[in-house]
């Protein structure tokens, strides 16, 4: 034989979890209890009832004791409604209506959360459907008591809590938690203070005022002095707010928390889901009608609905910037300028966004910052260096030739370069490194190739060490002596040389089982023949000084370059400035 039990809940482990897992703090109290008042106005409005929405929440200090009632004139409640939805955790008269979507709560425990500040929790309430008053008592031991009540009061409900000792409460902390919950319900909520009014808590969205007030409330709310903003709207037009562009250099990495609420009422401050990772360079306050809060109701439910609102906000921002194209260009330079990392992430996310803004960026170049089109105007062949001492490198040699290079060697610019190379065809792309730019300076005559052959073959002997070509170029600036280069694949090498030389036999076999190169130069230096010094070197016979001036020079561009030096080159670098110094002493 079985029979059917009901489940018996101890309320106090229920509190437990509640206050420990669910709720961030107990002050949630006062949302759960607005957000009651709010539903049942609107379920009283859903009736047909004419009436004018109040909610009076009340402080009541007297002899060390503390009691907090709030009043609506909503729908109210049975005798039989008590039983059904304030006796039994987990049901709610909200979840299996029709018209639930007008309802903030679903989960049917919100209520609990009283608990967390008092162990009792009193309803007196009077339902909009019938005649008598009802009394509800909770404990938090899990018990209650219900009964009608011969009083006379107007339809609706009042929740009392007497504050237990340990929960710091008071007049201040209890109208800042007004303060947050209430001041966008749409409802008149009064505050009062042992009967006394003291404030009132009512106030429209302040993209829906004016654009000052948008202003105000974002430094109030982010404590940041914002300029712009941007509205926002998904498109249903059930979640709308604004976006404040911030007025500093943000970093991909900054999670951005943006401040949002559900139906009119406030779920978190510290939201990052709700608009696309590329908005960094935004803070932004939503208010919205379609997503949905998790049972804590403190963060958003990640879903479909969620991701399409996402789409649509990071659309408006997009958007934005394409108007700001053509209504404020000077203010969208200036953007570019604050955020452009951000925006640079944003369009190689998006083909669209892509074509329109990469014409606005600026990129460091050897004339100074340019835009694509500035370049453009300049030259056809478009020149990028992605490594950045590389560029470094290359600058005087570009300048001296005429030859306008660009430094992608910041985040995301090779990438976009890469993507100009694609899509742009008035231009030919050509990502470029100290070796290309080799081959594209002067070849020296034939009769000087001639003349200096042999004296090449002296100095590069020096070198042959290091691996290191040398070869004769002219170029401008005269006073640069030369250009050195190192290709990765020719640092990876080096490095896997230098193990070899550095472990043991073992360790050594393995990597030379797997890296095998054919014994090849790492890198490369150019002599200027324009240069008086070096015109000096190849003039020379064999000079007693070629060693140390070849591995000096050897060395400052490996350090110039910032190549890290091996073992051996750092013993040499001494050892060659040493002898430098007693030369001269
Ligand atoms: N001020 C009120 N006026 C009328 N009914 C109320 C009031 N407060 C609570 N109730 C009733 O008690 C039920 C339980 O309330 P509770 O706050 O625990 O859950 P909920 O609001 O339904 O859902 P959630 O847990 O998501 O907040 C409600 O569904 C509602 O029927």
């Amino acid at each position: 034989m079985s029979s059917n039990s009901l489940f018996q809940v101890d309320l106090n482990g229920v509190l437990k979890v509640l206050s420990d897992s669910l709720y961030s703090s107990y002050q949630v109290f006062m949302r759960e209890l607005l957000q009651n008042a709010v539903d049942a106005i609107n379920a009283r409005k859903h009736l047909g009832d004419t009436f004018t929405p109040a909610v009076t929440v009340n402080f009541m200090v007297s002899g060390g004791i503390r009691t907090i009632s709030v009043e609506d004139n909503g729908v109210g409640l049975t005798l039989a409604e008590v039983d059904e939805f304030l006796s039994r955790i987990g049901s709610s008269s909200k979840s299996n209506r029709q018209d639930r979507e007008s309802f903030i709560g679903q989960f049917g425990i919100g209520l609990l959360s009283c608990f967390m500040i008092s162990d009792e929790v009193i309803v007196i309430s009077k339902s909009a459907k019938n005649e008598e008053a009802v009394k509800w008592i909770g404990n938090i031991n899990g018990t209650y008591q219900k009964m009608n009540i011969e009083e006379q009061i107007p339809v609706g409900t009042s929740v009392y809590l007497r504050v237990k000792d340990a929960i710091k409460l008071d007049e201040d902390l209890l109208q800042s938690l007004l303060g947050r919950y209430g001041t966008y319900l749409n409802l008149p909520i009064r505050c009062l203070v042992n009967d006394e009014v003291k404030n009132n808590f009512q106030r429209d969205f302040p993209w829906k005022v004016s654009a000052e007030e948008v202003i105000a409330v974002g430094r109030r709310t982010f404590k940041e002095e914002f300029q712009r903003y941007i509205p926002l709207k998904d498109r249903s037009g059930k979640t709308t707010g604004v976006a404040y562009i911030i007025p500093r250099t943000t970093h991909a990495i900054t999670n951005n928390a943006h401040t949002v609420y559900i139906k009119n009422m406030f779920i978190t401050d510290h939201c990052t889901t709700i608009l696309p990772e590329w908005a960094f360079f935004v803070r932004a306050m939503i208010n919205s009608g379609n997503i949905s809060p998790t049972a804590s109701r403190e963060e958003i439910y990640k879903n479909q609905v969620l991701e399409d609102v996402r789409e649509d906000l990071g659309e408006c921002i997009k958007q934005f910037l394409v108007r700001l194209s053509e209504t404020d260009p000077v203010f969208l330079h200036h953007l570019i300028g604050t955020h452009g990392t951000a925006l640079k992430s944003l369009a190689l996310n998006d083909e669209k966004f892509f074509h329109f803004i990469s014409k606005w960026f600026r990129f460091p170049t050897s004339e100074g910052l340019l835009t694509l089109e500035e370049i453009k105007q300049q030259t056809k062949m478009i020149l990028y260096v992605p490594d950045l001492d590389q560029f470094k490198q290359l600058l005087p040699v570009a300048r001296g030739n005429g030859q306008l290079i660009i430094n992608s060697g910041y985040i995301y610019d090779t990438e976009i370069f890469n993507r100009l190379n694609e899509q742009d065809k008035t231009a030919i792309y050509q990502a470029i490194d100290v070796e290309f730019f080799g081959n594209i300076l002067k070849d020296v005559s034939l009769e000087e190739t001639d003349r200096y052959r042999d004296r090449l073959k002296q100095l590069q002997y020096h070198l042959d060490y290091f691996n290191c070509e040398l070869e004769i170029k002219q170029f401008s600036p005269d006073s640069l002596p030369m250009i050195f280069y190192m290709s990765q694949q020719s640092l990876i090498e080096r490095d896997v040389a230098n193990i070899q030389q550095e472990s043991d036999d073992l360790w050594a076999g393995i990597t030379g089982a797997v890296f095998s190169f054919e014994q090849a130069y790492h890198s490369k230096l150019f002599l200027n023949l324009n240069n008086p010094t070096i015109q000096k070197l190849l003039n020379q016979t064999t000079g007693a000084s070629d060693e140390l001036f070849m591995e000096t020079m050897y060395i400052n561009s490996m350090l110039l370059g910032h190549y890290p030096l091996n073992k051996k080159e750092m013993d040499i670098m001494n050892n060659n400035m040493e002898q430098l110094l007693n030369k001269i002493l």
